[in-house]
């Protein structure tokens, strides 16, 4: 298996067998509880217009996301993966909109399959394309820091890496990397209500979960399913 880890939501300059597109501040920690709450699906937004368009043929639907990090005026959630455990979202269907992760995973659908996740389901991410791997010992990865250069994500890659090369590295230095990375920067200086620091909390929260998030191709916008590890 040969790992490649790149930084920043452009395309990767090589495609792989499988693709995780990782993004810890918020967008994945975010969609990964969405499922724990109880969401059938994410639908995955590259523009605001086109999530509203998405809402207006599908009412039901909800959107999430963020513009610089913060609210969306006419969205019905936030980025924030704090608040989103407060929500019941039994049955329902988002649709998101973010800076890096969903931009990151949007530009790397060449891939025959892509997986999202931030640091909460990293570990479970990454021993189901270990598993993956043991079938075809020449597969390629490429593991997506979407940030493009904050330490969260790339932080998080190089656990992920070193979990699938067999030579796992601890958690503590990398919790302690995104903690102090400047995408975590904003949520902890007094004077941004905004920017909650119980979100980075719940970011640096490992969460045992029988699921991974994997995107689905097959229809007129990718989507992010949650599918049994
Ligand atoms: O909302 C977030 O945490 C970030 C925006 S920023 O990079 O902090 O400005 O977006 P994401 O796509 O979740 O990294
Ligand atoms: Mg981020």
């Amino acid at each position: 298996m040969k790992v490649t880890i790149y930084q920043g939501s452009r395309p990767p300059a090589t495609i792989a067998d499988i693709t995780i597109v990782i993004d810890v501040i918020r967008a994945f920690t975010v969609a990964h509880h969405v499922f724990l709450q109880g969401a059938d699906g994410i639908y995955l937004a590259e523009s605001v217009e086109q999530a509203f368009q998405l809402k207006k043929e599908n009412p039901e639907y909800l959107l999430a996301g963020e513009v610089n990090g913060l609210a969306i005026n006419g969205f019905d959630l936030d980025n924030s993966p704090y608040r989103i455990k407060e929500k019941n979202l039994a049955g329902r269907t988002l649709v998101q909109r973010t800076t890096n992760g969903v931009r990151a995973t949007l530009n790397c659908l060449a891939s025959k399959t892509v997986f999202v996740t931030g640091f909460s389901n990293a570990r479970t991410t990454a021993e189901c394309v270990k598993k993956l791997s043991r079938r075809n010992k020449q597969m390629t990865v490429n593991v997506i820091a979407s940030h493009p250069s904050g330490d969260d994500d790339l932080a998080c890659a190089e656990y992920i890496k070193s979990i699938l090369m067999g030579s796992l590295i601890p958690e503590e230095p990398v919790r302690d990397r995104i903690r102090s990375s400047q995408a975590a920067e904003k949520f902890f200086t007094d004077n941004q209500s905004c920017f909650k620091r119980e979100d980075i909390l719940v970011c640096l929260q490992a969460v045992e979960s029988d699921f991974v998030m994997r995107v689905d191709k097959s229809k007129e916008f990718p989507m992010i399913e949650r599918v049994a590890r």
